[in-house]
């Protein structure tokens, strides 16, 4: 298959090193700098008007980039080597007036694919979509969901190296998320690293082996999401035999819940556990277990 990650062996990092970007006298992306690892799916996140878009658009060279550079494979990133990548963009860009099938296969043949190929893969992209009976219709008679699966369809027809999507879940429902979520497994599994913008917290939890938060344009963290969740705060839930109130005396130790004989606490730092559990021992422990903070408390940890 033209420009496929097997046939070039496993793609490299995708790497955005300081990446800057100003409007006028506003700098929206300010020393961007985070790595895509190949075979993990990388969620990035922020708030409206944090500067994603505008990041994933100096990544793909539709806009102009004021510092830094995107690096791939150890070199500047080139026109060519985006050639061979899948772009989502934010503006969806396909035509609504043409049926389903002809574009996609021109998009296809675009990329280098010839029509045959590109007509196959386009098919087999719309079973899998469960569109193959809607391939010859106009995009515009799709509903909205049906619009968006079509352009996943579009950035992943040529198989690419690199997978840039802006916003790909928004308006899908949870079946064709599913069914989204496979197509990229298959592509991750060959070693492609892909980012993906989104607003929902919980998929990009599910989904994200990393994730890179960014507010203001800067990134507040960023990397894999097991290095973020050991980040995060040191937090237990311990149970004992005691009405659990005793915590709150506790050196280096923030009561966030009591519950009967249950707490949940954070500690100032690693020092605190062995006295708490000591005491929590003394006191007939039953339970002192981790509690790994999911990726959005993260998120929402990093923006406070
Ligand atoms: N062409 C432009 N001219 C002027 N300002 C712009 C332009 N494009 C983006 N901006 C500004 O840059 C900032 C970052 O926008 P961007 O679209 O990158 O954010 P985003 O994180 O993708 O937001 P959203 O989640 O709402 O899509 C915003 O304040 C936006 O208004």
């Amino acid at each position: 298959m033209n420009g496929s990650a097997a046939a070039h062996g496993p793609a490299p990092a995708l790497e955005v090193r300081h990446l800057t970007r100003r409007f006028g006298e506003r700098t929206v992306v300010d020393d961007v700098t985070f790595t895509v690892e190949p075979g993990r799916m990388t969620g990035f996140v922020g708030a409206n008007g944090a500067g994603k878009t505008t990041t994933m658009r100096m990544v793909m060279g539709v806009l102009a980039v004021h510092g830094g550079e995107v690096r791939w494979g150890g070199r500047a990133l080139t026109a060519a080597d985006r050639a061979r990548f899948g772009y989502m963009p934010e503006e969806r860009g396909l035509y609504p007036k043409q049926p389903v099938t002809d574009q996609l296969t021109y998009l296809g043949q675009l990329r280098g694919m010839t029509r045959r190929d590109a007509q196959a893969e386009s098919a087999r992209l719309l079973d899998r979509f469960g569109l193959g009976g809607r391939r010859h219709d106009k995009l515009e008679s799709l509903s909205l969901g049906n619009q968006q699966r079509v352009q996943i369809a579009a950035a992943l027809l040529h198989r690419p190296v690199a997978l840039v999507l802006d916003e790909p879940f928004s308006g899908l429902d949870p079946v064709a998320v599913d069914s989204m979520v496979d197509l990229l497994r298959d592509r991750l599994a060959d070693g492609v690293p892909v980012i993906f913008s989104s607003h929902q917290l919980d998929l990009v939890d599910r989904l994200c082996d990393s994730l890179v938060i960014l507010s203001d344009g800067r990134v507040m963290a960023a990397g894999p999401a097991e290095q973020l969740r050991s980040g995060g705060p040191l937090r237990f839930r311990l149970t004992a035999t005691v009405d659990a109130g005793w915590v709150r005396g506790a050196p280096g130790v923030r009561v966030l819940d009591v519950e009967g004989a249950t707490a949940v606490v954070e500690l100032a730092d690693d020092a605190a556990r062995e006295p708490l559990l000591r005491a929590a021992v003394e006191r007939g422990l039953r339970e002192f277990s981790p509690i790994v903070p999911s990726l959005s408390e993260i998120y929402r940890e990093a923006l406070r």
